[in-house]
């Protein structure tokens, strides 16, 4: 499919301060894409540039196909609509009033407003939840109200692509997670919407597709799993967060003080995890959390607990989506696992492609390391090697691997030193 927005080798600054250098992009009819970056980084400018309120010094931007400055101001509003950053509106229109200025690129320059307009208007102020503030002046409304009233005014443009510059900076929770639900319902109807956000959470859950922009430049494009990380966090806004995924199973954002930074800490055992299919999710955000050291594997890659892992900067043992554990990657983990003070194994389930881990764990347990077995699920329940897995799980335990039956007993477990 044909990208709706094209730019290439865009290039803009104010003055001769270059503010946009040599971006590159693509996006396609339908995308969430959500523009991140930390103050000054030229977001702003780029919404502007994508709008056509500002015009590039260097390269171009097609929007379908045809280049965007030869697109007419008005059929251009028929295709896109802009919610800027400052919304404060200074004159003392009705909801209903504002919603309709929406409506110019579809009239003539003497037409009144026409039927098939009131019907966009109310179709638009009933699908925003405004239609009942219709007779307020825009003035009186809150600002989460307002907020709506003002996405109701692009939506009567009827565009198939929206823009918006930060626009929950100014509300509170509720109608933050209210805007971004209204977005989301508007892209799923068909809208390709394009959001200006600080909120990196808020990005990283609703939209498909982050765009993080560093000095003017795209540092990371890709799903909030390949965007949000530890990594690109650190280099690009200088701060050091921890990565989980505890409610929406997108990325999602903890800040941490400098001062109070769990990072690995030298006073605490080093873990090893054999984990996998988000089996260890829970206990990889709590060891997180307090600062142990922590590697994992062997994991598949793009597997969700090696997503967490790597999203927080922690050494994998990995191998290639599906594959099987090659021979090679079998002695770096067991050279991995040498390192650590103690493996904990969760109730992942075993097949033939990753049976190679408990093999591993079992050489530990027989020269002495501390290994525990986070069992909610029963092996039996979770062996796919026609027993091969029990086999070597039994002899675990014979060997005095402990068993453990909640991630709250092997907290406390850690928390008193870990040995066994
Ligand atoms: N009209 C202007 N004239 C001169 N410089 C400007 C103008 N608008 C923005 N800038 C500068 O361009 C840079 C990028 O600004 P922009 O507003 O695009 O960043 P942003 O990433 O949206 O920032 P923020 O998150 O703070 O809104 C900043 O250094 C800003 O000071």
């Amino acid at each position: 499919m044909k990208p709706m927005i094209r730019c290439i080798d865009l290039s803009f600054g104010y003055n001769s301060n270059l503010i946009i250098k040599n971006i590159n992009l693509e996006i396609k009819s339908g995308e969430f894409v959500g523009i991140i970056g930390p103050n000054g980084s030229g977001k702003s400018t780029l919404l502007k540039l994508l709008s056509g309120v500002l015009v590039p010094e260097n390269g171009k931007i097609y929007l379908n196909g045809k280049p965007l400055d030869q697109i007419r101001i008005k059929d251009l509003a028929r295709q896109m609509a802009v919610v800027p950053q400052n919304t404060e509106v200074l004159y003392d229109f009705s909801a209903y009033e504002i919603v309709a200025m929406g409506r110019y690129p579809h009239q003539g320059r003497w037409n009144r407003e026409s039927i098939q307009d009131y019907r966009v208007i109310r179709k638009v102020m009933k699908q925003t939840g405004t239609w009942k503030l219709r007779n307020q002046s825009i003035k009186s409304l809150s600002g989460g109200e307002r907020q709506r009233v003002i996405i109701a005014r692009a939506l009567a443009q009827e565009p198939q692509i929206i823009l918006l510059d930060e626009p929950t900076s100014s509300l509170d929770i509720n109608y933050q997670i209210e805007i971004f639900d209204l977005l989301q319902e508007l892209n799923r109807s068909g809208k390709t919407i394009i959001v200006v956000s600080h909120d990196l959470n808020l990005a990283s859950q609703y939209c498909d597709h982050l765009l993080l922009i560093s000095k003017g430049q795209i540092y990371a494009s890709g799903t909030p799993d390949e965007v949000i990380t530890v990594k690109n966090i650190r280099d690009v806004y200088n701060t050091e967060v921890i990565i989980s995924r505890k409610y929406s199973g997108r990325p999602y954002v903890t800040l941490v003080s400098k001062r109070r930074l769990p990072e690995v800490r030298k006073d605490l055992p080093w873990v090893h995890l054999v984990c996998g299919g988000g089996s260890g999710q829970k206990i990889i955000n709590f060891l997180l959390e307090e600062g142990y050291p922590i590697s994992g594997g062997v994991l598949n890659q793009g597997d969700s607990d090696w997503q967490l892992l790597v999203q927080n900067d922690r050494p994998v043992v990995e191998e290639r989506p599906f594959s099987a554990i090659l021979p090679e990657t079998y002695q770096e983990l067991l050279e991995r696992m040498e390192k650590a003070d103690l493996i904990i194994v969760t109730d992942l389930p075993f097949g033939l492609g990753n049976l190679a881990n408990l093999k591993a764990v079992l050489k530990m347990r027989e020269a002495g390391k501390p290994v525990y077995l986070l069992e909610k699920v029963p092996i039996e329940k979770r062996d796919f090697t026609d027993g091969k897995a029990r086999e070597i799980y039994e002899k675990l335990v014979l060997k005095g691997a402990k068993v453990v039956e909640s991630m709250e007993s092997l907290a406390v477990l850690l928390k008193k030193g870990g040995s066994i």
